[in-house]
């Protein structure tokens, strides 16, 4: 147990040195405040265990700050499968952040891949699923090939459009490893439902097979499980479900320059303790004259509480 805990943290030490490497290849010296903040909420002791929502102005760096966690966390993983999933709502917006993380993430041995719309989508299925060498002598039946595949990228950046021609229709792609989910450009996200897109990605989160079988009665996707007997523990924290069952929770990662604060807007994404860091000037301030009342408020309790503790007052 001991053994294993600091072989993953020797990794983790090797990981965030080569991480270190290629952020300076990149001309990055030093991390944005919101990098920062988002660093100190998911790495070291108690990370990821609540969601984040970010809000944080145009240009602020918001793409590497949540990019940079999420390598690191995955720098470790043993098996490749679909870890990472980071959905934009634009085709641009998804290239660039593809960009970001096919620089950083080749560094930890990790793949990254893109599915867009207007880009050829058996391209994106041979990135995406890895089908098996054929070995001399074997010969595997075309009709029931989903035990052998695998998904060949840790991370995908995605659209919600192309995401859901592949929920709904790519074989062997499988959101069952999920461990990180980002919601980028989020107050655009959930003004256009796309599909349905959110919904359906939490639910397939969520859901045991049966469940799925329900939900998508016409596809094959999801049966057998690709991985056989093979299960994802999600380690950033775990949900205490119905009889205190606890089972492993995917973390989430919120993320606008204009983030909205309806919280019948926010509930769409099911956050878990959402915890809201905010960088760039305050969008709501107490007026100066209501902060003074504050200060004057607090002085004349603290001197009631040494008035009544001093004299005894009943
Ligand atoms: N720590 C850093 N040091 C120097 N440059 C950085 C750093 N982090 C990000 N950048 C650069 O700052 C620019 C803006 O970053 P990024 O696109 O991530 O911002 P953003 O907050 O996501 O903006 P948008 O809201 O437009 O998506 C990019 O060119 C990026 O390379």
């Amino acid at each position: 147990m001991y053994c294993i805990a600091f072989c993953e943290y020797v990794c983790r030490r090797c990981g965030l040195h080569r991480l270190e490497v290629v952020l300076q290849k990149m001309g990055i010296t030093s991390l944005f405040p919101v990098q920062v903040g988002v660093w100190q909420d998911t790495i070291g002791p108690g990370s990821f265990e609540r969601d984040l929502c970010i809000n944080s102005p145009t240009g602020s760096g918001k793409t590497l700050a949540y990019a940079l966690p999420i390598v690191q966390m995955l720098s470790t993983r043993a098996v490749r499968c679909l870890r990472a999933l980071v959905v934009l709502p634009t085709r641009d917006l998804a290239l660039q952040v593809k960009e970001v993380f096919s620089a950083i993430a080749p560094a930890v041995g990790l793949s990254v891949s893109l599915a867009v719309g207007q880009s050829s989508i058996a391209d994106e299925i041979s990135e995406l699923i890895k089908r098996p060498k054929l070995e001399a002598g074997i010969c595997y039946d075309p009709e029931a090939p989903l035990l052998h595949l695998r998904s060949s990228v840790d991370i995908l950046v995605a659209t919600p459009g192309r995401l859901m021609d592949h929920i709904n229709s790519t074989k062997g792609f499988t959101l069952e490893h999920l461990s990180y989910l980002v919601v980028d450009e989020t107050d655009r996200l959930l003004r256009e439902a796309y599909q349905s897109w959110l919904p359906t990605v939490l639910q397939l989160m969520r859901s045991s097979d049966g469940d799925l079988r329900s939900l998508f009665p016409h596809t094959s996707t999801f049966l057998p499980s690709t991985f056989g007997s093979l299960k994802t523990i999600r380690r950033s924290g775990v949900e205490r479900g119905f009889k205190s069952k606890a089972y492993p929770r995917l973390m989430k990662m919120v993320l606008s320059a204009t983030l909205t604060q309806d919280p019948s807007k926010l509930a769409q994404l099911d956050l878990h303790h959402p915890l809201l860091l905010t960088t760039g000037q305050r969008r709501y301030q107490l007026p100066e004259r209501l902060e003074s009342f504050q200060l004057v408020r607090l002085l004349i309790i603290a001197l009631y509480m040494w008035y009544t503790s001093t004299y005894q007052v009943p």
